[in-house]
Parts: structure tokens; C-alpha cells; sequence
């Protein structure tokens, strides 16, 4: 069975005021694919691939059954900054900045709002998703990390991976690769490449938990699994690649369900006290028809999967 849903986002994220969706139903459970719309064919293939190894094959078995995860704070001014950190329970926030139009100052009064949110002991990471250049990235580091009172990394300053490398020499806080990894032909460069710390591990993008797992360990980095703000039927398939990497060292992006005003469960993956169980996550009924699309957009989603799998 193919269910496609529509849920309204609390902020608008990545450009997007409402997110949609393809569950798949298979012998092992559900799927979900969801690639952003501006996503092509070739590009939506990974995506397919881990709604079907989710329905379909299931996943490898877990090393553990909690996951710590990083409160996502969208471009909000600071008092909501504030508010969203304080409400989760995480210890570890991610705050997005660089922004198109937003100022270097509101981002500096974002984070600061943020480290009063989360006391000295949390920790504040920032994601630029590639909007500088390497002297921007380096003066607006600097002055980030001030504000912030310590950075525990920098998330895609700038888009290529010598840009990348270039960055890391110049600031002390440690990079990590998002888009580098997730666009990239060959994810493994970002190591060789000596252009950052962390990488960023997205389930859907690289095609499923098995082989975002060959991923994980052939870069050889440590690793942080972020999701692409999916239901929680998704944000399973995120939380069992967590769940089964051999390490561990950094706070997941898979507290997200908190910017959609809905689930396709009543059994919500929402953090507690900062950790998320590692489950399996059926849709209910009663969710599904709250969020259930209209017909032109579940025309349009199964016409997408139709063309995908044909591919
Ligand atoms: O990592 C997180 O906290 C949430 C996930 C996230 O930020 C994200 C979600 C969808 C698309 C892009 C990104 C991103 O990390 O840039
Ligand atoms: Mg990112």
C-alpha cells in the first residue's frame, strides 16, 4: 500500500511551509520517501531505496537502544531560539544560521540566546548549509564562537571541499560535511581530502541504513545521523543507522519532529530528555487520515514513485 501525506511545518524550514510524503507498506514494516521537490528523478533513487529496504528487508540489528540527539533551532529571533531549546530537554542545539538576508548580528544574537537556553555545560553547533565563502566563514566563526561561548562544530561553511579544508586550517572549531556527503559522487573524499572533522549521515539520501553504514565507516570519521525532517516513520530508518554504528560521539539531528505540526503516528518519536528510542514506527490510523493529501497531491506523489522506480 502507498499512502501519501501533507502535514503543515510549525517554521518554515529549507524554504518549506509543508512537508509530503509517500509511505510504503511492505512485509517488514513501512517506508517513507520523501525527497524535497526540487529533487530530480536520479536524485530521488536513494530515497526509493531506503523506503524499500525499510518496507522490505529491514534493518541491521542495533548496538544500542537510546540515541542522544541536538535540538533543531530554525532562523527564529532569539526569544523563540530560547523557548525551542529550553521546551526540548536537549543538552546539544543546532542552530541554523547564514541565512540568505539575515544579518551576521541576528545569527550572533540567535546563539547567544541559545547558550542562555542551554547552560555552560550544553553544546551549540551551527549549520551554514554552504552560504560563505572561506574569509566569510572564518571571520563569522569567530565571532559565532564568541557569542555562543564555545562551538562544538561548524556544519557546510562553504559549498566545495577545498573550501572546506581551507576553513579547517584557519579556525579551531571543528568542521563537518552535510552537503559534501550528501551530493557527493564519491563520499569518501571528504576524509582522503583532509576537509573536516564530523560527517553528517543522512539515511534517505544515501540510499538506506545499510549502505549509509558503508558509508559511515569508509570515511572514517565520526559520525552525526541527521534526518531530513521526516515523519516518524522515517525518522526510524535514521534512528536504526544510529542505533547500529560501532561509535557513537556526537548528539543526533533526529529531533525534528518537532517542526511538523503532525505525525503519521500517535506514537510520535519525540525526545525525552534528549534521547530518542531506537523502534519500529507503523502509522496509525486516526493520524493517517488527519494527514492524508488532497488528490492532486497524491496524484503527483504516486506519479513521482512511478517514475522513480521506473528508472
Ligand atoms: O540536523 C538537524 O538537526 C536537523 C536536520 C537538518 O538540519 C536538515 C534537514 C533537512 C535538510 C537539510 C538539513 C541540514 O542539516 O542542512
Ligand atoms: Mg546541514
Amino acid at each position: 500500500m502507498a499512502f501519501v501525506y501533507s502535514i503543515p511545518m510549525r517554521t518554515r524550514f529549507r524554504g518549506i511551509t509543508v512537508r509530503e510524503g509517500v509511505l510504503l507498506e511492505g512485509d517488514r514494516g513501512w517506508g517513507e520517501f520523501c525527497a524535497f521537490p526540487d529533487y530530480s528523478d536520479a536524485e530521488c533513487a536513494p530515497w526509493l531505496a531506503c523506503a524499500v529496504e525499510a518496507a522490505s528487508a529491514g534493518w541491521p540489528e542495533p548496538v544500542r537502544d537510546r540515541v542522544p540527539v541536538n535540538c533543531t533551532v530554525p532562523v527564529v529571533d532569539p526569544q523563540r531560539a530560547h523557548a525551542l531549546v529550553a521546551a526540548s530537554g536537549c543538552a546539544t542545539a543546532k542552530v541554523k544560521v547564514a541565512d540568505p538576508g539575515v544579518p551576521l548580528r541576528a545569527d550572533l544574537e540567535r546563539v547567544a540566546a541559545v547558550r542562555d537556553a542551554l547552560g555552560p555545560s550544553g553544546a551549540i553547533r551551527v549549520d551554514a548549509n554552504a552560504a560563505w565563502d572561506v574569509d566569510t566563514a572564518v571571520a563569522a566563526i569567530r565571532e559565532l564562537e564568541r557569542a555562543a561561548g564555545g562551538l562544538e562544530y561548524v556544519e557546510q561553511p562553504c559549498p566545495t571541499l577545498d573550501e572546506l579544508a581551507a576553513v579547517r586550517r584557519r579556525v579551531d572549531v571543528r568542521v563537518a560535511a552535510d552537503e559534501s556527503i550528501r551530493r557527493a559522487e564519491d563520499p569518501l573524499r571528504v576524509a582522503v581530502a583532509g576537509a573536516a572533522d564530523v560527517a553528517v549521515i543522512k539515511v534517505a539520501p544515501l540510499g538506506g541504513v545499510r549502505r549509509a553504514l558503508r558509508v559511515a565507516e569508509a570515511c572514517g570519521l565520526p559520525c552525526v545521523v541527521s534526518s531530513a525532517v521526516e515523519t516518524s516513520v522515517g525518522m526510524a530508518a535514521g534512528l536504526a543507522l544510529a542505533g547500529a554504528l560501532p561509535e557513537l560521539d556526537f548528539a543526533c539531528g533526529l529531533g525534528t519532529l518537532s517542526l511538523l505540526d503532525g505525525d503519521v503516528t500517535s506514537a510520535s518519536l519525540r525526545p525525552v530528555d534528549g534521547f530518542l528510542p531506537v523502534p519500529r514506527q507503523p502509522p496509525t490510523p486516526d493520524r493517517m487520515a488527519e494527514f492524508a493529501a488532497d488528490r492532486e497531491t497524491t496524484a503527483r506523489w504516486l506519479d513521482r514513485l512511478r517514475r522513480v522506480e521506473g528508472r
